[in-house]
């Protein structure tokens, strides 16, 4: 297999390859272009058309979505998949990756959409630096852009594996895309109304690509991913970069649940408690008049939405972020 091909790696080694470009058996250029970028060109005759993102790493402990990318870059790598589209690898936060932790100074996930340039630390100059390199990637115009960030969820899910789908004013979510996501494999999508500070946001709002963050299971150290199937996805994956994908069937959506955010819990001080158990579930239903949360100066965050649910329950995070999304199910009627 070509050295590009490990780049996993060479990521965790913290190493640069000796050469930064190298050719497969069959035309495919690789292309290493700074610590975890890679980016994946095919030969002009057998190019589609279409520019993929794919992200994993952002959080550093969410493995399986690593090893994801790694079997799909190997493959690459081998001749084994032959790529019409363009690619671009990106492992997000190869430092955290290393130490097997979500992040190491912050998490660069709240960093996007202009957050790093109020901040410091290399987690701050990494965000710069991937929204630097996702931006050059999509630079060509007439071409069809797509970012899958893929992570791993801190607890366990009623709904294993979803989507979130970020906004932008003036802009529908597409059915064709939620259609490609239950061909995939997800069986829930997140549609958000408001503008956010997380990768797959950035890309939407910036750079215009459909974008998602993509949840695949419970995050686990490398190499103990058996609970986590990603079968459904890789499969679809391998049929987006070959450019072999069936069209997906749009009309029913196939069963996919649809919900929208109703409030986003901020932890605002030290003072901030969640009344949800430790092991709660992602999905958990709430009863109307639960109290959820309280905060300082008698902040209360009562239920007050009829099938509310609760995603992403953190009160560990530090003050100002976001300690939870709270849910409804939402209809298809406003897709595009
Ligand atoms: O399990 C958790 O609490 C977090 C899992 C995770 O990392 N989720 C992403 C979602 C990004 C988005 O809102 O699109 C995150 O919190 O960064
Ligand atoms: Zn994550």
């Amino acid at each position: 297999m070509l050295a590009l091909g490990k780049l996993l790696e060479l990521t965790l080694a913290g190493r640069e390859p000796a050469e930064k470009t190298q050719l497969t058996v069959d035309g495919v250029r690789m292309r290493w272009l700074s610590e975890g970028a890679l980016e994946v060109r095919p030969p002009e005759a057998r190019d589609n058309g279409l520019d993929l993102l794919l992200s994993a790493g952002i959080h550093g402990n969410e493995t399986a979505p690593i090893e994801l990318l790694d079997r799909l870059l190997h493959d690459i790598a081998r001749g084994d998949l032959k790529p019409r589209a363009r690619i671009l690898f990106l492992f997000g936060n190869p430092e955290a990756m290393r130490r097997g932790e979500r992040f190491v100074e912050q998490d660069v996930n709240r960093l996007f959409n202009g957050r790093h340039e109020l901040s410091s630390g290399f987690e701050a100059l990494r965000a710069c630096e991937l929204e630097r390199l996702a931006a050059s990637f999509f630079n060509l115009p007439g071409r069809e852009r797509l970012h899958y960030d893929l992570h791993t969820a801190i607890r366990g899910s009623k709904i294993e594996q979803f989507a979130l789908y970020p906004w932008k004013d003036g802009r529908q979510h597409s059915r064709r895309e939620l259609a490609r996501l239950r061909a995939a494999g997800m069986e829930a999508v997140l549609l958000q109304n408001k503008p956010s500070i997380v990768f797959s946001a950035y890309t939407y709002d910036q750079l215009g690509a459909e974008s998602f963050t993509l949840e695949l299971g419970k995050a686990r150290p490398f190499g103990q991913n058996q609970g986590v199937n990603v079968e459904r996805l890789e499969t679809r994956l391998k049929h987006i970069i070959e450019g072999t994908e069936p069209e997906p069937e749009q009309d029913t959506l196939d069963g996919l649940k649809l919900f929208s955010v109703a409030r986003e819990i901020i932890k605002h001080s030290d003072s901030f408690h969640l009344h949800l158990p430790a092991d709660v579930e992602n999905f958990s239903e709430l009863e109307v008049g639960y109290l959820l949360a309280e905060d300082i100066a008698q902040t209360r965050w009562v239920i007050e939405e009829d099938g509310a649910r609760i995603i992403f329950p953190n009160p560990k995070v530090k003050n100002g972020l976001r300690a939870g999304i709270l849910i409804v199910p939402a209809s298809a009627d406003g897709l595009a």
